[in-house]
């Protein structure tokens, strides 16, 4: 196995020229193009890493099947799904566009911005300090890894220049979707997307939902097998934004990508599959870490479908 990623990460590192790192958060285009690496976990928790494995890097967007996860766990599906749709938008993540234009302005799904920070004002808590205490231990919890940190330079980076996710947060309020302290919501959504992970904190979280929410390091439950089945199947129908449909056909397994370039995927029953490469693609998405990840899942015969 570990010789077999070495051969993919080689192979697939001239792709990291095809793509940039995210500059829109100033400080996510400090990144280093050419960085891509990867780890593998199965059900027997062994663990295989390849290339630039032990680089940290921002969560980002792949935060939001977690935090999912955790408001379904607080509000129960019902009441979060009042609030956010169960669709793919087709638009690009940071979209605005369908909030105006259909009525109800209830985000299309849960991965893209405006329904993540809808998600993100669900987690309950008596004040923010709170809320992000819960929401840091879940992430801890689900990615076995007790030392999971925001990185305050990131955060503050997007907290100062997130004008767009302030606009969408604020359209969201006014159409009665969400309500209360929207800078506090927002603060949070920031925290979120700016918890510092490696490739096997994604792996062990997605190996931990392919196994249906059981924690494969040691038998016990962390979130229910009904959870675990909504997550990924949001990660197959909108977890690479407006790229899901293809990615689906040419990797076919569930996936959530962040433009810190970290993919979170999981592969039922199987395998947990963490991926870092900053260099993105124009949606958003790490260019060569989709090209590892078809690579992987061709060699190995991964495809759901
Ligand atoms: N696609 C992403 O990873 C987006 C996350 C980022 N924090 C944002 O809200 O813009």
């Amino acid at each position: 196995m570990k010789y077999i990623l070495d051969e993919i990460i080689e192979n697939n590192r001239k792709y990291t020229s095809e793509g940039n790192v995210a500059t829109y958060i100033p400080e996510l285009a400090k990144g280093n193009r050419d960085d891509l690496g990867v780890c593998v976990i199965d059900m027997e928790n062994n663990t295989y890493k390849s290339g630039d494995y032990d680089r940290k890097f921002t969560i980002q967007s792949v935060s939001k099947p977690i935090s999912l996860a955790l408001a379904i766990m607080d509000n129960g599906k019902e009441n979060v799904f009042s609030k956010v749709g169960m669709e793919p938008s087709g638009d690009p993540f940071n979209s605005i566009m369908k909030l105006e234009t259909v009525k109800p302005s209830i985000p299309y799904n849960p991965m893209i911005n405006a329904g993540a920070i809808v998600i993100t004002s669900m987690i309950k808590g008596k004040d923010n300090d709170e809320k992000l205490d819960r929401m840091l231990n879940f992430f801890r919890r689900l990615s076995c890894n007790p030392t999971l940190e925001v990185n305050k330079d990131v955060y503050m980076s997007e907290k100062i220049t997130g004008d767009r996710n302030r606009a969408i947060a604020y359209l969201l309020k006014s159409e009665g979707i969400i309500d209360g302290d929207i800078e506090g919501i927002l603060d949070l959504y920031f925290k979120q997307c700016a918890i510092e992970v490696t490739v096997e904190d994604l792996a062990r979280m997605g190996a931990n939902l392919a196994s249906y929410g059981i924690d494969i390091s040691n038998g016990e439950r962390i979130v229910s097998e009904d959870i675990a089945r909504t997550v990924k199947t949001f990660m197959v129908t909108c977890g690479m934004y407006d790229a899901s449909g293809e990615f689906a056909i040419n990797v076919g397994i569930p996936s959530k990508s962040g433009v810190g370039g970290g993919i979170m995927c999981s592969v039922p029953k199987k395998l947990g599959i963490g991926v870092f490469g900053p260099s993105l693609d124009k949606k958003g998405n790490s260019v060569a870490g989709i090209r590892v990840l078809k690579d992987i899942s061709r060699r190995a015969s991964l495809s759901i479908f």
